[in-house]
């Protein structure tokens, strides 16, 4: 790609962000994901591209819109995902971590995933390639603590606060590194841990669609990235055989999921996050935070953004 779509897609992941603030709160997870998921589509069809959307974990949810299969009134063919509102039922909720993300990359350069659990290890830059998914939580931390120069006891370990977890907690807890839960939102998770903003090491089982915009994010970033799906019978297996995927052992590493340094992210938060602070309204507009990253310079900017309603007719 010759440009950086980055600054483009940010301005679709604070538009799906503001619009999901607006209901904030408001207890419904449908229409707030729905009302999100429409406002990315509208400015991400402004694109100057023809953006074929990949692993939309909704794509045949019966309740949820449709993203339509390609994005933008361009020639150049891209890869673009959109998880319009991560966290959803947090948004619905007005509880932390909702964020709106966005990648395009190189056409085939994101690998497609089923709708299945994936297991998930994500470090930054400073710890690098020292983690192996096949070892013990403790023996990972540790490696980590030993990269970074830290006492394990000063290590911070970002999880989803879900019962499938509760081993995983006690094992973390009983190794003496600290723990950071999250209720939702593994994305944030990963990205606070790849800089080491609020934790160290991001550990534990979400959606595989979601592991491949992380491993966009680690392509941006740098840091390390392993995930491995999770089979509970033939139809998991036949589902994955949908998407090339043969070997139901595999590791999923960043090459693995993103083939190209032409590739970009954006992402805009909803709701006070890991990584983001959320939209805050003022009496003519309102602030956002987003960041965006893209892997050729490996770039990332934070940006916070002032938005004026009386000049945006949408809102
Ligand atoms: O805990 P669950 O329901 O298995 O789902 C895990 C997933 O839920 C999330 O926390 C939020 O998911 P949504 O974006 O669908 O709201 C993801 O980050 C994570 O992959």
């Amino acid at each position: 790609m010759n440009k950086n779509y980055g600054m483009e897609i940010v301005r679709a992941t604070e538009i799906a962000a503001l619009t999901a603030a607006r209901i904030q709160g408001l207890g419904n997870h449908i229409d707030i994901l729905n009302q999100a998921r429409e406002a990315i589509t509208k400015t991400l069809s402004r694109l100057n591209v023809c953006g074929h959307v990949v692993n939309d974990r909704f794509a045949t949810s019966p309740d949820i819109r449709p993203l339509p299969e390609t994005i933008g009134v361009g020639e150049q063919v891209t890869d673009l995902m959109a998880i319009a509102l991560e966290a959803h039922h947090s948004a619905a909720d007005g509880k932390n971590n909702a964020t709106a993300y966005a990648v395009i990359g190189k056409r085939g350069s994101i690998q497609t995933l089923p709708n299945l659990g994936m297991y998930k290890i994500v470090v930054g830059p400073r710890i690098g390639k020292v983690v192996d998914i096949n070892q013990s939580p403790t023996v990972n931390i540790k490696r980590c603590a030993r990269a970074l120069g830290k006492y394990t006891e000063n290590m911070t370990v970002c999880v989803l606060n879900q019962p499938r977890h509760q081993q995983l907690i006690e094992e973390i807890r009983k190794c003496g590194a600290r723990i950071k839960l999250i209720d939702e939102g593994e994305i944030s998770g990963c990205l606070s841990a790849i800089t080491g903003e609020k934790s160290d090491i991001y550990i534990g089982y979400g959606y595989a669609p979601e592991g491949a915009l992380i491993a966009a994010a680690v392509g941006c970033m740098g840091g390390y990235f392993e995930g491995k799906i999770f089979y509970e019978n033939d139809r998991d297996r036949a589902a994955a055989e949908c998407h090339g995927i043969t070997d139901f052992d595999k590791i999923f590493r960043l090459e693995d999921l993103i083939r190209s340094h032409e590739i970009a992210i954006a992402a805009t938060g909803v709701t006070d996050g890991e990584f983001l602070e959320g939209v805050r309204f003022t009496p003519n507009g309102a602030i956002t935070s987003s960041f965006i990253a893209r892997a050729e310079t490996h770039t990332y900017r934070k940006l916070e953004t002032r938005h004026f309603f009386d000049y945006k007719p949408v809102f």
